[in-house]
Parts: structure tokens; sequence; C-alpha cells
């Protein structure tokens, strides 16, 4: 699991709720599939392949997709997912079912979080390094897990990116992100990425601010956000 927080009751529109069981046997099987075809997108971007072959694959993955049966609505949150502040199954950054998804694997330090992950040839910007809009994500993603330690989850709105040297693909990166303030809704946050190898040697560098919406803007930006128990009378927003 890559949530650092405590589990919050799932949030949603739809009525049906599994049971706990069906819950993580869901995520469990969600994890698996992301797992192989995050295996499958590396392979795509590494192979050298003959035309045929590629062909001959692109219509098996055509296959495979078709067998994916059934359509999450746009902004419906997922009945793995614990929306604000738990699992995210589908997250681009630390979700294990993305295929987008290094994925980030984030654990609540003193004061903020920690993030590990690698970087593969999908992620790569320069030959051999990372792009610097995955480095941004990573950060982004991680300040904004410190916001939600803090009881403050919240939404970028200001994300100043330093590169200072190159991250390299298939290190194991140390994502680094801790709250330096708050001032209304404002949190203030700071955040690192390193090589687990060197932890002293900063590759790129953030500082951002996010912010938490009022309660009525949350629920006007995120409509799958109910209380617990599906009804629709309020919201688990500012509790
Ligand atoms: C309790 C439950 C809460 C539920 C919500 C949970 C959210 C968590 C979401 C997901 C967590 C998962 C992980 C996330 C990690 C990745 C984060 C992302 O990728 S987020 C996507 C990219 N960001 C956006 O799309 C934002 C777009 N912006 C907006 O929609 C609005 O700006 C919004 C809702 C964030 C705030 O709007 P306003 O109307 O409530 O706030 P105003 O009054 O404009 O500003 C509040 C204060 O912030 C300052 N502010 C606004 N923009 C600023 C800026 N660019 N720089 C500095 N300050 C700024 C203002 O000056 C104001 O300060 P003064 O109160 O006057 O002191």
């Amino acid at each position: 699991m890559n949530s650092p927080l405590p589990h919050h009751s799932a949030t949603r529109t739809t009525a049906e709720q599994p049971d706990e069981e069906g819950v993580h046997r869901q995520r469990t099987a969600i994890a698996a599939l992301g797992h192989e075809v995050r295996a499958l997108v590396d392979a795509t971007v590494r192979t050298t392949a003959a035309p045929d072959a590629l062909l001959r694959v692109a219509e098996g993955v055509r296959g495979l997709a078709a067998q994916l049966t059934g359509r999450r609505a746009r902004a419906e949150i997922p009945v793995v997912d614990e929306f604000p502040g738990g699992a995210r199954m589908y997250s681009p950054v630390t979700g294990t079912g993305s295929p987008l998804a290094p994925p980030l694997k984030v654990t609540r330090l003193d004061g903020g979080v920690a993030g590990t992950c690698a970087l593969g040839l999908a992620h790569e910007g320069p030959p051999g390094y990372g792009h610097g809009g995955i480095s941004a994500m990573l950060l982004d993603e991680s300040m904004g897990w410190a916001c939600a330690t803090a009881g403050m989850p919240g939404m970028t709105v200001s994300l100043q990116m330093r590169y200072q040297r190159p991250v390299p693909l298939e290190a194991r990166l140390r994502v680094l992100a801790h709250v330096t303030g708050t001032e209304g809704r404002k949190v203030y946050v700071a955040g690192s990425i390193t090589t687990e190898e060197d932890p002293s040697t900063v590759l790129a560098a953030a500082e951002g601010v996010f912010v938490s919406p009022d309660p009525e803007h949350a629920r006007a930006l995120f409509p799958g956000l109910r209380a617990p128990g599906g009804s629709d009378g309020g919201t688990a927003v500012g509790r």
C-alpha cells in the first residue's frame, strides 16, 4: 500500500460497496495488472524488434484491451480508492494500478513524507536521464502528500522547480517533501530528489504553494466526494 495515511471510509457516488476482503482482492488484481502493463510499457520503449513483430504485438494488445470491460466515468472515485488522503490505485505517480506510475512508494516521516522509486526508459528526457516533467510530477505529488499528512490536503497553485543535476534512470531515487509553513488555507512545502546511493547531492528541488479548497469549492470540484455511507447530504471535507 502506498498510502502513508489512515484509511478513510470510502467516499463515492456509486451505491454498491464491496466488503474489505473484496476491496483487498480488487486492489491486489489491479496492482498485478499494473505491474504487467508497466513491464509491457518498458518492453515497448526498449524493443528493437522488427516491424512485423511490432504489428503482431499491437494486434495482441488490442485483443487484451478489449477484455477490460466496464468504464469508470470521469470524476468517479474508484471503489478501491480513499479520497482525499488515502489509496489512489490509478494515480500516475503512486498508483500501483497505473501503467504511467514509476510507481512512487510514499511513507510518512516526521514533518513530511519520503518517497522511493526508480524511473525507467519510459520516463526519459535527455538520453539516460529522467524527463524534467517527471521530476516535477514526483515532487508535486510528494509535496501534496506532505500537505495531506499535515492535515491540510490541498491542490498545487504554484510549483517552483530547480533542476540541479540530471536524474539518472534505473537508479533508486529518494523524494523528500515537508511542510515549511501555513497561512490560512495556504500550505508552503519544499521537496527534493536525490539518489538513495548519494542522498547528500540534490538533483532536483522544489518549492510549492498548495491551497486547501474550502468545503463548498471542494464539493463543486469533486462531485464524487460524499459523506461516508453514500448520502448526498454532506461532504467529507472539513471534518
Ligand atoms: C479536506 C478535503 C479537501 C479536498 C481537496 C483535496 C485536494 C487534494 C487533491 C489531490 C490530492 C492528491 C495528490 C495531489 C498531488 C498533486 C497536486 C496536484 O496535481 S493538484 C492539480 C494542479 N492544481 C490545480 O489544478 C489547482 C488549480 N487551482 C484551483 O483550482 C484554485 O486555485 C484552488 C481551488 C486551488 C484555490 O481556489 P480558491 O478560490 O479556493 O482560492 P483563492 O482564494 O484563489 O486563493 C487562496 C489563497 O491562495 C493564494 N494563491 C492562489 N494562487 C496562488 C499562487 N499561484 N501562488 C501563491 N499564492 C496563491 C491566494 O492569494 C489566496 O491567498 P490569501 O488567502 O488571499 O492570502
